[in-house]
């Protein structure tokens, strides 16, 4: 079965535009979770302009499905990281001013950075998941550095998917693969929406989990959140 993942950023998003607590971001989780959403994610970052890091500790106690902490391991986050015990970890290779992740990680540049991040990480009981792209060899430094899973970076597959599905989806398969061979877990996201997920998950069922944020924020702002993730559920249905 591959989890659902709410990413909640674009909600945060929303909230700080006005400086006070609407939409509610604990509830809006709460809710999301009641609405069939099998696990919360959150990608704090440095300059706190959607989640921020006291959503995140008052997200942690009232969270009842998976908890997923998205984000570049600097110090801070780290800290934050172990402090809150999530489920998961994802290590995002992002600069602090980015807009949005728009790479995977070079595992291999990155191998001893990376490895030692696992053993923190694996030690303190949380899982680990680095985000790479679909490059062979990077899957393979990622699981060299003990990463328990690889999230893929599905944004190239969303943007030429109207174009050439086939096309769009080969590289995913292949890294799909590589990666179970490895024995690692698969998790994708960015850029996942109602018009790619199900055709993602028809050629790579045994996805673990996709993390999906602003695609189903903005759906759910026509068809509500509970439809949303119903409908989002649905393309993940064998
Ligand atoms: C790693 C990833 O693809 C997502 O976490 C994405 O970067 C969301 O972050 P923003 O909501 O800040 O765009
Ligand atoms: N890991 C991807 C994520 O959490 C959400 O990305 P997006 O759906 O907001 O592009």
């Amino acid at each position: 079965m591959t989890k659902l993942s709410v990413n909640i950023n674009k909600v945060a998003t929303l909230r700080n535009a006005r400086g006070g607590n609407n939409p509610d971001v604990v509830k809006v989780a709460l809710d999301c979770e009641a609405f069939g959403a099998e696990g919360i994610t959150v990608h704090p970052r440095p300059d706190e302009r959607h989640i921020r890091r006291s959503d995140v500790y008052e997200l942690r106690p009232l969270l009842t499905t998976e908890f997923n902490i998205e984000g570049y391991p600097a110090p801070e986050f780290v800290d934050l990281v172990l402090k809150v015990k999530p489920h998961q970890v994802t290590l995002v290779p992002d600069a602090p001013d980015q807009i949005t992740s728009n790479a995977g990680w070079d595992t291999k540049a990155n191998l001893s950075f990376l490895t030692e991040l696992m053993d923190t990480f694996g030690q303190a009981g949380i899982r680990t998941s680095i985000f790479v792209g679909t490059d062979k060899e990077m899957i393979e430094y990622a699981a060299k550095a003990g990463a328990d899973r690889v999230e893929l970076y599905t944004e190239p597959y969303a943007t030429m998917y109207p174009q050439n599905p086939e096309a769009a989806i080969a590289p995913f398969i292949e890294a799909a693969k590589v990666t179970r061979s490895l024995g690692m877990g698969l998790n994708a996201g960015h850029d996942l929406s109602l018009v790619n997920l199900k055709y993602m998950h028809t050629h790579i069922p045994w996805l673990d989990e996709v993390s999906i944020g602003h695609a189903l924020i903005s759906d759910a702002l026509y068809m509500g959140l509970k439809q949303t993730i119903e409908e989002y559920k649905n393309c993940l249905r064998s």
